[in-house]
């Protein structure tokens, strides 16, 4: 535990910046550079703590990754290479480790134990686990049904069409990479569109998938080949840096090469809506993943309403967009939203406490919250319930709040965006 006293008012967030690589598409490039044959190179790959647990599960199934100044190296040797590691695998905290290994575990020849942290072991299971189940995935609960820890027993794949009850591309994902072992094709549909970077990577590494509207089919493959990655800079993290500078005054902050792939650029749709300063320029596509970069400057805001299929696209920016709608003129509401509640954390509880405790005006409801602007935030003692998303919402929160804000514990920042204290030490006037 690292309490952390964060001063108020800081001054404005002014300078141009690039935030560490994109979560998501870390951990894909390790799982598919380790199942692939050949030498994968990735750029920009983001050192955070979640990502590292993925890289320890394939380094204990017999992948060679190391590091140099500026890349990641992933000596992939094929899926018929990985080994039976000599231990359980430990998840930690990382949902999409989890959730993403189950789908690839299901379809190895040998046994494997996957555990998790305090938090990922309450967090549900069965929304993988069934539908590989029905695939012909072996795999049992060591205590409590549908939760970690977990055994994996040797199965033989078969394909299903699959119509996704959740909103959730870590679904979608396990699934479309249990169909690479399959002994026939996979389809799985969705209602609304969740981030599609393992359908972008398995293009990339040459797996034989096809995207019709809603609906993803994959062939069974295990030869995907080497490519390189180039990781852009993650939304997700950009979006504290952006809302510190669109509450601040007279702040104006650029964040350069940062991941716009649509599937994640809800809070620029949010931001646009409110009435912000903001700006996307040099927009190029690698591997399909869209990189650009993103200009805000300081305005006045306007409350609005977040429903609906926006809400995939930026789920883990709820607790910033929180923040950010303390400080605009009006209530904004954020609904269809439950999937907050299955996160790190209770989400939709810790983003009510922490900003109430902080002097906000917000409610909590079943599926989202009611936020009523504007309020001058005070300050006070909160904690960051062991959530890097909460963490990163309280400490840019005092950037406008009366008095100091001090955080219990700011450990869980490094799940994922280390040097983020730095970075915004440097934006700071
Ligand atoms: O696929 C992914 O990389 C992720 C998907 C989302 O989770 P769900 O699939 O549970 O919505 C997101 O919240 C998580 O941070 C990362
Ligand atoms: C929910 C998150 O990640 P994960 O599901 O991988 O733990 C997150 O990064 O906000």
């Amino acid at each position: 535990m690292a309490e952390k006293k964060l001063s108020p008012q800081k001054g404005v967030v002014s300078g141009v910046i690039e935030v560490p690589g994109d979560k998501s598409i870390s951990h894909r490039a390790v799982i598919f550079g380790s199942m692939a044959n050949g030498i994968t190179e990735v750029s920009n790959f983001l050192d955070g703590e979640d990502c590292m647990r993925t890289i320890d599960v394939f380094k204990s199934m017999g992948v060679t990754i190391e590091k140099n100044e500026t890349n990641l190296i992933i000596h992939g040797k094929g899926v018929n290479a990985l080994k039976k590691p000599s231990n359980e695998l430990y998840f930690g905290n990382s949902g999409t480790t989890a959730r993403l290994l189950l789908g690839v575990l299901a379809g190895l020849p040998f046994q494997t134990y996957v555990t998790g942290d305090e938090s990922l072991s309450k967090r549900p299971m069965n929304r993988v686990v069934s539908p590989l189940r029905e695939m012909g995935a072996k795999i049992e609960a060591k205590g409590e049904e549908n939760v970690l820890p977990l055994t994996i027993d040797q199965g033989q794949l078969s394909g299903i069409q699959y119509k996704l009850p959740v909103k959730s591309a870590q679904v979608k994902s396990a699934l479309l990479l249990a169909g690479l072992f399959a002994n026939n094709s996979t389809k799985i549909s969705e209602i609304t569109p969740t981030r599609d970077h393992t359908e972008h990577m398995l293009k990339a590494f040459g797996a034989d998938i096809v995207k019709h509207e809603l609906s993803t089919t994959i062939t069974s493959n295990k030869q995907l080949k080497a490519t390189n990655v180039t990781v852009p800079g993650d939304i997700s993290s950009a979006a504290f840096l952006l809302v510190g500078a669109a509450i601040v005054p007279n702040s104006k902050l650029s964040i350069s090469r940062v991941g716009l792939n649509e599937t994640r650029t809800g809070i620029i749709d949010v931001f646009k809506k409110m009435g912000a300063n903001i700006e996307i320029t040099n927009v190029v596509a690698i591997n399909g993943e869209l990189i650009g970069d993103i200009t805000i400057s300081y305005k006045e805001l306007e409350a609005t309403l977040i429903e609906g299929d926006v809400i995939p696209r930026l789920i883990d920016e709820i607790p910033i967009i929180a923040l950010l709608a303390t400080q605009a003129n009006g209530t904004t509401i954020i609904k269809d939203s439950q999937e907050l509640r299955y996160k790190e954390t209770d989400r939709i509880h810790a983003v009510v406490d922490v900003l109430s405790k902080l002097g906000a005006s917000i409610e909590g409801t079943e599926d989202g919250m009611i936020i009523h602007g504007k309020t001058q935030l005070i300050g006070g003692e909160v904690s960051a319930y062991h959530d890097h998303r909460i963490a990163m919402m309280a400490s840019i929160a005092s950037l406008i709040t009366r008095d100091e804000v001090i955080l219990d514990d700011d450990s869980s920042i490094d799940i994922s965006y280390p040097g983020f204290f730095q970075d915004l030490e440097k934006l700071l006037g």
